[in-house]
């Protein structure tokens, strides 16, 4: 079977000579839910406009369910694509913006209004179909955009920050329906986004792309948990990055050298050899913080040598969360986040010297870049 998107090779120069992105490669599955992540720039929105149509491919190809479709006009890819400001025509109704996509095509009134109904009843938009969009919610507004786009039945929809004018609570609500809409119908999303947060709860796979190269692609767990490279350690959630050499592997467990001493973490990549620059990427919730009155012996046994000193600097607390920062005696800074419950002892900014431990399988040990 092929793949529903395949992107073989892609590379995207304008004509300005801005090379926007370079040799993508990606297989997609029918169903799935990809997002693409990456800072300002990084050329998110040109790959999802080469998929779309609207900009020119300038080498490899895009495959839809097999099928080379670089040379097709937009109107004829079997995608459907939803922007930010929704592009709404503003003296349409509801439905007449819903059912422009099958005008366009030469449906018949009838099947229209049938293809549009359905849609409208899924995404309820039924009892506002007459109105004009102007005096309606972002939420709803949202929706019809969405209805817009797949009520032509697309193989894919391409989502370009589809929630990013929405307030917090709005877009949270709406990343549920979305979830739910797209697991239902079973088509594939392909979604750009600037809110990592929202891709890893949304995505079957993220792809996180730096200076229009992909980094890594992966599920929103292992992403998090098993960073492969540098940028994408600095880039997703909230980690400590700690540089140093590796000195050898114990039992599957990579040793390393540090600032702080030895190290334990998981060894990402088994072609890096003794004495090669790496860096163990610690993520906050990994670590345990204990008081200096704590058996440091027994910590390190518990934790496999995986033991550093530091002293917090700040401890905040919001609601059932506190956040601790802590500063190494190298000047590195740790954050620490954690339920209020888990430290009995409070650790007072400024004066608590404290040990952090965390366990070797937590931290990830990855080529420096
Ligand atoms: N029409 C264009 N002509 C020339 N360069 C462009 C054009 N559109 C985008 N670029 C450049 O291509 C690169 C990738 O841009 P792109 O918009 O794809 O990034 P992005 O990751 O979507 O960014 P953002 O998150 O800010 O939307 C940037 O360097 C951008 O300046």
């Amino acid at each position: 079977m092929a793949y529903d998107l395949e992107l073989i090779g892609v590379e995207k120069v304008y004509d300005n000579g801005t090379l926007a992105v370079r040799n993508f490669d990606l297989q997609v599955e029918k169903g799935e839910f990809i997002s693409f992540v990456g800072p300002s720039g990084c050329g998110k929105t040109t790959t999802l406009r080469m998929i779309a149509g609207f900009e020119s491919i300038t080498s490899g190809e895009v495959r839809i369910r097999g099928e080379r479709i670089n040379e097709l006009p937009a109107e004829r890819r079997p995608t459907s694509t939803i922007f930010q400001n929704y592009a709404l025509f503003p003296h349409m109704t509801v439905r007449q913006n819903i059912e422009y996509g099958l005008a366009v095509k030469g449906l018949p009134a009838a099947a229209r209004h049938e293809k549009a109904d359905s849609i409208m009843s899924k995404l309820e938009l039924l009892d506002v179909a007459e109105r004009r969009h102007e005096g309606l919610s972002g939420g709803q507004r949202q929706r019809i955009a969405l209805a817009r786009g797949l009520v032509v039945e697309p193989d894919i929809l391409l989502l370009d920050e589809p929630l990013g004018s929405l307030d917090a609570n709005l877009r949270k609500s709406i990343q549920n329906e979305l979830k739910l809409l797209q697991r239902n119908l079973g088509i594939t999303f392909v979604f750009v986004t600037h809110a990592q947060s929202e891709a890893l709860v949304l995505s079957d796979r993220v792809i996180v792309m730096n200076r229009g190269e992909v980094e890594q692609i992966s599920g929103p767990y292992e992403l998090y948990t098993r960073p492969e490279t540098s940028f994408v350690a600095q880039f997703i959630g909230r980690n400590t990055n700690i540089p140093g050499r590796l000195r050898g592997r114990d039992g599957g467990q990579a040793v390393v050298d540090t600032a702080y001493g030895a190290l334990k973490g998981h060894l990402n990549d088994g072609s890096l050899g003794e004495g090669a620059e790496i860096i163990a990427v610690v993520p906050s919730e990994a670590i345990d913080v204990h008081p200096l009155t704590a058996d440091r012996n027994a910590l390190a046994e518990q934790y496999r040598g995986n033991v550093i000193e530091g002293l917090v600097e700040t401890a905040d607390v919001v609601g059932h969360t506190v956040s601790y920062v802590i500063r190494l005696p190298d000047g590195r800074e740790v954050m620490v986040e954690s339920h209020t419950e888990k430290y009995r002892e409070a650790f007072e900014a400024g004066s608590s010297q404290v040990y952090l431990s965390w366990l070797p399988n937590e931290a990830t040990v990855i080529a420096a870049a």
